[in-house]
């Protein structure tokens, strides 16, 4: 998604659109970018910021039910005097499944003088099993992916991001590091084009646990979709059994 900075009507419109194209192609879930409805127009984080049943948070959880599918992606959410950087996953029939609020904020993009981090990851209960959440710079700490997967049982993990072109080369090798290492999904939802002064990457991908890229989006707008096979998670696991391996009494 190419996200106008600001301009949360544009982005709605956008958004709308897409999650429809999503359900008519008949796809269970659809992932949307970081931060989707505004960019990082985080100067002005406290007027877009919505309470978790109101503003945007209403508006997906009706888009969810109108196109009986399920949404996620990161919104400005406020919190008491605070905002925070966070990801709701609605239901199709528009229930919030879980909220994850990203832990780690980004320096370098003035998340940090803006916005409050997340107090904790956050595992749901969904129908295809475990599910986590992390957003864009998480994916450099691979602690939380590890807690996700070995200690939470995730078997995919979401990702929306809004992750520069100029550091693509990370972008693609830390999703398939992390799908390998931790032998689970990664789906990962990234922006494109310009917003505000920054060049955003795309390369939005599925990586499979063997490390294989199932579908991957170019650097335009648009929406990539594909089928996941949850039994090759089982597969990869028992191939090569990391997780039995590990040696925590070590380095734990
Ligand atoms: N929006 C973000 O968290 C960007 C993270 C990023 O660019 C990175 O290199 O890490």
């Amino acid at each position: 998604m190419h996200i106008a900075l600001g301009d949360v009507t544009r982005n709605q419109s956008k958004m709308e659109a897409m999650v429809a194209e999503a359900a008519r192609r008949k796809s269970h879930i659809v992932v949307l970018p970081e931060l989707w409805s505004t960019g990082y127009a985080l100067a002005e984080a406290k007027h877009y910021a919505d309470e978790l049943s109101k503003g945007m948070f209403a508006t997906l959880s009706k888009t969810a039910t109108q196109n009986k599918i399920a949404i996620v992606g990161s919104i400005l959410e406020k919190r008491g005097l605070e905002v925070s950087n966070s990801a709701p996953l609605f239901a199709p029939n528009g229930r919030m499944v879980g909220v994850y609020r990203k832990i780690h904020l980004f320096r370098l993009m003035e998340e940090d003088q803006f916005l409050q981090p997340g107090p904790s990851i956050t595992p749901l209960d969904l129908p295809w099993g475990t599910t986590g959440i992390a957003i864009c710079y998480d994916l450099r700490f691979p602690e939380m992916f590890r807690k996700y997967t070995v200690d939470m049982s995730a078997r995919i993990i979401f990702i929306p991001a809004e992750w520069p072109l100029v550091r693509s080369e990370h972008w693609r090798a830390l999703l398939i590091a992390r799908a390998i290492e931790n032998q689970c999904y990664i789906v990962a939802c990234n922006a494109v084009g310009k917003t505000g002064d920054t060049e955003f990457g795309g390369h939005s991908m599925i990586v499979d646990p063997w490390g294989k890229i199932v579908v991957e989006a170019g650097e335009s707008e648009q929406l990539v979709s594909a089928t996941i096979e949850l039994n090759v998670i089982d597969e990869v696991r028992k191939t090569i059994p990391v997780f039995e391996d590990m040696r925590l009494d070590i380095y734990g």
